[in-house]
């Protein structure tokens, strides 16, 4: 059975946001016979220690939303502000977690070389690599896994050196597009209780992308609903559900039913 958080929670909105989006508004291919408007106009604010999550129908815009959020694809008007400052390219500070850990893990490096990947970009000497390397496997719960590589894992395993490896660097804020969407049902509970644990440890902001309404609940501090496409933002709603969690008291408690059903309502809608 998969571990429950550790503590009860991180403190959130207590300072100045971690991330503002303001009247955000993508067109791909603008001018163009098949240019498509994804997202309308978008606007929330993230605040320091928050998990965020983000659902929306099929197509509503928000792994296109994600990847503006990271800096990754230029938004067409609007701003996104990350600690203040308007986001140009992928800050050192964030890290992004896809669904697809199969194609985000380098094939041909090991484990450790993986992980090691930011803490070289980040300037980490060779001997706080390997101390940094250690420490983020041991607290997604891999130890002895460094030498090995990652088509030698199962699923569950290899996202688990993702999130090590986004972890690795010490970042502010870590994006998730779908992280848990590609494995089994009972891995993706102990996924899910995991990054709980591990935002907690670190003290993380995290933004997580799903098409699961029982994850988002589960997971978050306040739920964005974006409308179908173009998406502007339906509701934001607060899940004031007890920290720290648990796959299945808080699952079937009265207020997690209510709470699905409003989102369910809201997608759907
Ligand atoms: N690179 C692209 N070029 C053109 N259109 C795109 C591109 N990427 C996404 N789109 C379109 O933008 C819209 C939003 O796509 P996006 O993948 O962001 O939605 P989503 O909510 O993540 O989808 P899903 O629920 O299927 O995961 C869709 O209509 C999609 O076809």
């Amino acid at each position: 059975m998969s571990q429950p958080e550790a503590t009860s929670g991180v403190e959130a909105n207590t300072s100045s946001p971690v991330l503002s989006i303001r009247d955000l508004r993508k067109v791909y291919n603008a001018g163009r016979p098949d240019e498509r408007e994804a997202v309308a106009n978008v606007s929330f604010e993230v605040g320091k220690g928050d998990f965020v999550c983000v659902v929306g129908p099929s197509g509503a815009g928000k792994t296109t939303l994600l990847r503006c959020l990271s800096g990754l694809l230029p938004a067409t008007s609007g701003e996104v502000l990350f600690e203040g400052t308007p986001l140009r390219r992928v800050p050192d500070r964030l890290s992004v977690v896809f669904q697809d850990y199969s194609r985000s893990l380098f094939p041909w490096l090991t484990i450790a070389s993986n992980v090691a990947v930011p803490l070289k970009v980040a300037g980490y000497d060779k001997r706080k690599r390997r101390q940094r390397i250690d420490e983020v496997l041991q607290a997604v719960g891999l130890d002895d896994v460094g030498k090995r590589y990652p088509w030698q894992l199962s699923g569950g395993m290899q996202q688990r050196v993702a999130i090590a490896r986004a972890l690795a660097h010490q970042p502010d804020l870590i994006l998730m597009d779908e992280p848990f969407a590609s494995v089994d049902a009972q891995t993706r509970f102990d996924l899910e209780d995991l990054i709980l644990r591990v935002r907690n440890e670190y003290n993380i902001t995290v933004v997580l992308v799903t098409h699961d309404i029982d994850e988002a609940v589960y997971l978050a501090d306040r739920v964005v609903v974006l409308s179908s496409p173009p998406s502007v933002v339906r509701e934001i709603v607060d899940i004031p559900l007890e920290r720290p969690r648990n796959q299945l008291t808080t699952r079937s408690s009265k207020t997690f039913g209510q709470l699905r059903r409003h989102l369910l309502e809201l997608v759907t809608a």
